[in-house]
């Protein structure tokens, strides 16, 4: 079993052991520029997070509310990130001293254009240990599935509350983590979810031994801390590319990128309290 596999799982097993919640943030890569997006995954480490999902940059993302779309227009527009500067960037990370295990969240499309083999044959040696594609079903994924195996990378599913009878389907398959969906339609911060949030996460739960994490929606500590009680981790991305957004300016100068850096990291540690 290659090392990557055990990055998630041992970071579970740590947490568990801790009784933690694992945070677990996601950026756009590339947002503002590829310097940057590598000074803020050491700011969200420091900042506690516990593992992160590093995001490719994707002209039509489908699933996505406006703060990540406007995330990845950003990437595309200043530095043209693409899948390769995704995985060069975990490299670098790793090159760079940071430990967290990086999960590369991509849409189907991008992967495909760069070849699975080609992306398999790279992706495990640049210290990524799991992936997220949620544009592609488990009815769809055996491909996928079967050389993410073979490469020791997770493949993580996602959930859904309207997913129903093929959750088990899905939870069985599960390597590193379900990703529960907390609310139905595209990623963005919220004041509240799904009315039948807490009995679908019990339905998860009792599906499989695989963790389980939460996401869409969640932006403050009290939501973190609500959903860790019923989750092994808890996603946040719109707000956390939000403060990004808030702070691009002090990033793209050099006497001020330390206070933009300060700021991500003030948000992303209040969120765990
Ligand atoms: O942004 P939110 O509401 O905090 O949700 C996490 C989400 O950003 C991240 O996991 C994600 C980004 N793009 C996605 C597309 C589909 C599912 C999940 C995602």
């Amino acid at each position: 079993m290659s090392i990557q596999r055990n990055d998630i799982d041992a970071a579970f097993r740590r947490l568990r052991e801790e009784g933690r919640t694992a945070l677990i943030p996601f950026i756009t890569v590339g947002d503002p520029d590829l310097a940057a997006t590598v000074d803020i995954i050491a700011a969200l480490e420091e900042a506690g997070a516990d593992m992160i999902e590093l995001g490719v940059p994707y002209s039509d993302p489908l699933a996505d509310g406006p703060v990540i779309q406007r995330a990845s227009e950003r990437a595309l527009a200043n530095a043209r990130v693409t899948l390769a500067d995704v995985i060069e960037v975990a490299a670098q990370s790793r090159a760079a001293g940071v430990q967290l295990p990086f999960i590369l969240f991509s849409y189907y499309n991008p992967i495909l254009q760069f070849g699975l083999d080609r992306f398999f044959g790279l992706v495990a040696s640049k210290g990524i240990s799991g992936m997220i594609v949620p544009d592609l079903p488990i009815e769809e994924d055996a491909e996928l599935r079967e050389m993410a195996e073979a490469a020791g990378i997770h493949l993580i599913p996602l959930v859904a509350p309207t997913s129903n009878d093929r959750v088990k389907r899905i939870a069985e398959k599960a390597r590193g983590f379900v990703y529960c969906v907390s609310s139905l339609g595209v990623t963005g911060v919220r004041a509240d979810f799904h009315q039948g949030i807490d009995e679908f996460l019990t339905t998860v739960r009792g599906a499989t031994d695989t963790p389980i994490a939460v996401g869409f929606g969640i932006s403050s500590r009290e939501q973190v801390e609500r959903f860790g009680k019923q989750a092994d981790g808890v996603i946040v991305g719109s707000a956390i590319v939000r403060k990004i957004e808030e702070v691009v300016p002090l990033l793209q100068a050099s006497e001020t990128k330390r206070e933009g850096l300060a700021q991500i990291r003030a948000f992303v540690s209040g969120l765990k309290g």
